[in-house]
């Protein structure tokens, strides 16, 4: 047990204004199950409920010891306070060290170079599954948190031991003995240097660099960079980024990912927490908090499902034609609506000769149409109109607008398509934070002119390389639907369909007998 002075007491209750319904709260003390209770547990716990009058989300202020089984504690109010809605800073009264088991590690702050050597030994008797290190020495707002001995004991004696190294361009500069860091390309050898101390991989974070619309990370295994965009939001509420970041991937690696899986999943969280927290106000400097529990508040998390996308819905993918059903006397709407009636599980408005204006009224009234049906709306190319009709989402191929830079306009909560005929293109939309991939012409067709025809194996080769549920698209009809999905392919989730079901006189009726037919194969299969 280590006690700590209160300094920082005095710093978080200026966060406060003098408030009448500031309360001073007694707790008496718990003990963790399992653990002898020592001075630091018997120690008495204060908490100071402020009064959210002046704070836009309620802020309680804890005043307790550290629990690092984290079940009780300082953590345990964390938790608490989070899951109810109220914003918890803290004020540690003492540490304690208590029991849990089969952890994958993630560090922090290591304050000196003797806790550095003391972690190392404790490793080295305990081996752990995965060893997250974040070299916290400089803090987003620049401040240096560590000294010379221990950024040497880092270098000397943890890097070794860590799966995984995360430092961002400051801490890699200082790692590096003070080199500058302006490009990728510094970036990448920032991380080979780094690299040479011994973990098996680093990530060397750019969200720090200058001049740059995204954040760009640099993965490198010892043998290939991996650049990882994500977007740059624009918010005062990054503190806690590399933190949050870093025990992602701990998180991810607990959970059996990859490492590349764990880092692009954790910078998806980040990127999703500071986009919900954009606007947040907590406290008065000039960097902020940000809510990690975003999702709660959305209204997807409401209806009791986290997602915003659901693979499943490319079962039958319906991709409109104006000139298809100009000639068959429809409206775009009234297209749309028939295909929902006979069962479309995704709507794509793909509409190459509309007028902007005609389309993006079109556009509205089909996003009134889907979303009364549960039925996600997309929109082909224009991000533009996407935007203007709050769509579900973007369809764009390698020509269009890349997909990292849709998910910039975006956001992190719409979905987005990549047409993909290639492994290459499929690893690249993952990379860029598509949600799926359109694979096609799996046949010949005449709906996209000078479209190269894949066949099945060009499908299946697509398939077998994405990390990303894929949709076939081209020349997909009743008669051949079904053994595109007999081809059994894992990650193939349904057909999109143009003129299978637009250039028909019955658009609902079409698109039943597809989906009919679709049914029959996914049971036969399960
Ligand atoms: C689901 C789906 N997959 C592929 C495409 C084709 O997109 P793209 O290559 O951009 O070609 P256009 O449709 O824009 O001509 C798609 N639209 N939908
Ligand atoms: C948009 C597109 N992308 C690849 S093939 C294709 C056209 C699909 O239309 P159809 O279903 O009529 O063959
Ligand atoms: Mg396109």
């Amino acid at each position: 047990m280590t006690s700590v002075p209160l300094p920082p007491l005095s710093a978080a209750l200026a966060q406060y204004r003098p408030s009448a319904a500031a309360t001073l709260r007694f707790r008496t003390p718990s003990s963790a199950p399992g653990v002898s209770a020592s001075s630091s547990t018997r120690a008495r716990r204060f908490s100071v409920i402020a009064s959210a009058r002046e704070m836009p989300w309620p802020h309680v202020l804890t005043v307790a010891g550290s629990d690092s089984s984290a079940g009780a504690g300082i953590q345990a109010d964390i938790k608490a306070c989070a899951a109810l809605g109220a914003y918890c800073s803290s004020v540690i009264t003492a540490v304690t060290a208590q029991n849990t088991v089969g952890v994958q590690v993630k560090t922090g702050m290591l304050p000196s170079a003797g806790v550095v050597k003391v972690l190392c030994e404790s490793l080295r008797k305990f081996p752990v599954k995965a060893l997250v290190v974040d070299p916290v020495m400089v803090s987003t707002s620049g401040d240096t948190l560590s000294g010379p001995s221990t950024l040497a004991t880092y270098r000397d004696e943890l890097f070794s031991m860590a799966d995984i190294v995360t430092p961002n361009v400051k801490e890699a500069s200082k790692l590096l003995g003070d080199v500058s860091l302006h490009t990728i390309s510094d970036m990448c050898n920032a991380a080979e240097s780094i690299y040479k101390l011994g973990p098996k991989y680093v990530l060397v974070k750019g969200g720090d660099m200058p001049d740059s619309s995204d954040a760009i990370d640099v993965l490198f295994d010892g043998k290939e960079f991996t650049e990882l965009r994500g977007l740059r939001i624009k918010t005062r509420n990054t503190h806690g980024t590399g933190c949050t970041l870093a025990s992602c991937i701990a998180a991810e690696l607990a959970k059996g990912a990859t490492m590349l899986h764990a880092v692009q999943a954790a910078k998806k969280f980040v990127e999703s927490a500071l986009y919900h927290s954009k606007d947040l106000v907590i406290g008065n400097g000039p960097q902020g908090p940000f809510d990690h529990h975003f999702e709660l508040k959305s209204p997807s998390y409401k209806m009791g499902s986290l997602q915003k996308f659901n693979p499943d819905d490319l079962f039958l993918y319906a991709v409109t034609d104006s000139g298809m059903n100009k000639k068959w006397g429809r409206s775009i709407k009234d297209a749309v609506k028939a295909a929902i009636e006979g069962g479309a599980t995704i709507v794509q408005l793909r509409e190459k000769d509309a007028e902007t204006r005609e389309f993006l009224e079109a556009a509205k009234a089909c996003v009134e149409i889907c979303k009364s049906s549960g039925v996600p709306l997309l929109i082909n190319d224009r991000v533009d109109v996407a935007l203007a009709c709050d769509a579900d989402g973007v369809h764009v191929g390698q020509s269009d607008m890349p997909a990292w830079e849709v998910r910039r306009l975006l956001g992190p909560g719409k979905i987005i398509g990549v047409s993909c005929k290639t492994p290459a293109q499929a690893e690249q939309a993952w990379k860029d934070g598509a949600d799926y991939i359109g694979c096609g012409g799996v046949f010949p067709t005449t709906t996209k002119a000078n479209n190269p025809t894949l066949g099945f194996e060009g499908l299946r080769t697509v398939c077998l390389a994405s990390k990303l549920p894929v949709v076939a698209i081209g020349g997909i009809n009743a008669g051949n639907a079904g053994s595109v999905m007999e081809l059994g392919l894992p990650n193939l989730k349904g057909v999109a369909v143009v003129s299978a079901l637009f250039d028909r006189e019955r658009v609902a009726a079409e698109t039943r007998n597809l989906r009919s037919i679709l049914m029959k194969n996914a049971y036969s299969r399960s």
